[in-house]
């Protein structure tokens, strides 16, 4: 890209045509954060202590991590009543937007219910899938740099609908600072605990349990670095939805979209922290220059321009490509956690979109509007993960058993054939069992 009155902005200015793109764009999009050795050390520090001492280092951890002066879990846990407080003390404003905002989570997720199925064969033989909640579902609600009521929506919600018969949230509060929204959502959702966890500890006492936290059997909910570790070091003992990174967004513009616009949703994800990724893609260059001029201008009004700034010059970019073709290529290459086509005809792209955690079409489809209330999940899948990952959904709070139920008929004919290929397993026992059901 060729340089621009507002080279004031840092930001990487990054052209397709250069030599070195391929490197340039591995290098930006390269996010390591759950590997670091050193906190890894002490997630595993951390979860050992928890697993060994439970309540009590909980209340340690809390007191250190989070600025407390807690001495018993008792301090740590919120009733029923608090949660109720919160929510019936909200200005109507935020009770009605709160409201809102879960009826339409709530109805989005409505239509994700899978249903049990089966079939039943000529000889009676009956073949199907059952689909059943987990017991208990642990939702993680982060809380260190900023309140996410959305979060515990997003998170709450569609394990309600997949029918968790109990639902336990943690969520940090940093020098004791309780966010009344954040409760509020907790009570709206239908959350059965609520423990004013955090980090490493809180991801912990969900997949180990201790006297007062009840253990779960999945651990889901966005996180830092130390959440994200600690999740990743206790699947298998519990599961898990996915490992989620700072959040992204990629924009492609036609250049038909206010500049201003454009420049206001790129913010939208940098301002979530210093790693968050924004990257604008555009073939016509004058717009890309405007869109950067909106960003010199606008970016000193936001209220966490120190952030925004940050998080621009470590990890934004503002990308010059030859046409649509090479904007539909890098979308797949980057397989972004949102995709916003701020285009004429988005409609017309969406074949084309092989990877992407949600996809915003049109130019009035603001990338917040998902974040709170559109309906869809904001939990996704970051950091190129949407290759191979969904987002967070009642599925994710579900789980299937196979159904099997042979007729004496259909026993006969089975029992041939997997006697047959016991055989040639050399597993005896299995052949004998099925052999024995065998019609004389
Ligand atoms: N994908 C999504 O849907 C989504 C939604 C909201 C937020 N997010 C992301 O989640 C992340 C939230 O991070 P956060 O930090 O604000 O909150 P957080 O709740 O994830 O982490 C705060 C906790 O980290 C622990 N911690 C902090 N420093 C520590 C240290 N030095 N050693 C051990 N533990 C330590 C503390 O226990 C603290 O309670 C951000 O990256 C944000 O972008 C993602
Ligand atoms: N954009 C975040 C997910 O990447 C979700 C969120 C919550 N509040 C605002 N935004
Ligand atoms: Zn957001």
């Amino acid at each position: 890209m060729s340089p621009s009155p507002t080279d004031g902005v840092d930001i990487a200015r990054l052209t397709t045509s250069q030599a070195d793109f391929d490197r340039c764009l591995a290098d930006l999009l390269a996010w390591e954060g759950v590997s670091d050795a050193e906190v890894q050390r002490r997630v595993d520090e951390i979860l050992a202590a928890v697993k060994a001492q439970g309540d009590a280092a909980l209340v340690e951890y809390s007191n250190r991590f989070d600025r407390l002066a807690v001495t018993s879990m008792a301090e740590l846990t919120l009733s029923e009543g608090r949660l109720r407080q919160a929510f019936e003390g909200l200005p109507t404003e935020q009770r009605e937007a709160l409201s809102s905002a879960a009826e339409r989570i709530r109805a989005y997720h409505e239509h994700q219910k899978p249903a049990s199925w089966h079939y039943t064969e000529a000889d009676g033989t009956v073949l199907g899938q059952q689909v059943t909640p987990l017991d208990r579902a642990g939702i993680y609600v982060p809380g260190g740099k900023a309140a996410y009521p959305s979060s515990v929506l997003m998170n709450a919600i569609p394990a309600h609908v997949a029918g968790v018969r109990e639902i336990v949230m943690v969520v940090p509060t940093p020098d004791g600072i309780l966010n009344e929204l954040v409760l509020a959502a907790a009570y709206l959702a239908g959350v059965d605990h609520v423990f004013t966890l955090g980090g490493a500890q809180a991801v912990a006492a969900l997949a180990f349990g201790t006297e007062t936290v009840p253990r779960v059997d999945k651990v889901v909910g966005p996180g830092n670095i130390y959440v994200a570790t600690a999740k990743r070091a206790v699947f298998g003992q519990v599961g898990i939805d996915m490992i989620a990174g700072p959040s992204e967004i990629l924009v492609i513009s036609d250049g038909g979209t206010d500049p201003d616009w454009l420049a206001m949703d790129l913010f939208s994800q940098a301002e979530h922290d210093e790693d968050a990724q924004a990257v604008l893609v555009s073939w016509d260059l004058e717009h890309l220059q405007a869109v950067e001029a909106s960003i010199a201008r606008l970016l000193p009004t936001l209220e966490r321009a120190p952030i925004v700034r940050e998080s621009l010059a470590r990890r934004g970019a503002l990308i010059h490509c030859r046409d649509r073709d090479e904007a539909v290529a890098l979308i797949n290459r980057i397989a972004p956690e949102h995709l916003e086509l701020s285009v004429a005809n988005p409609e017309g792209w969406l074949s084309e979109v092989r990877h992407a955690g949600a996809i915003f079409m049109g130019r009035y489809t603001a990338e917040a509007l998902g974040d709170y209330c559109a309906g869809p999940n904001h939990v996704l899948p970051t950091s190129g993960t949407a290759r191979f990952s969904s987002p967070l959904g009642v599925y994710d709070f579900q789980k299937r058993s196979s159904i099997i139920h042979c007729s004496a008929e259909g026993a006969g004919e089975l029992g041939k054939v997997a006697s047959t290929l016991a055989r040639g397993e050399s597993l005896t026992a299995h052949a004998r069992s099925a052999e024995y059901r065998l019609t004389p």
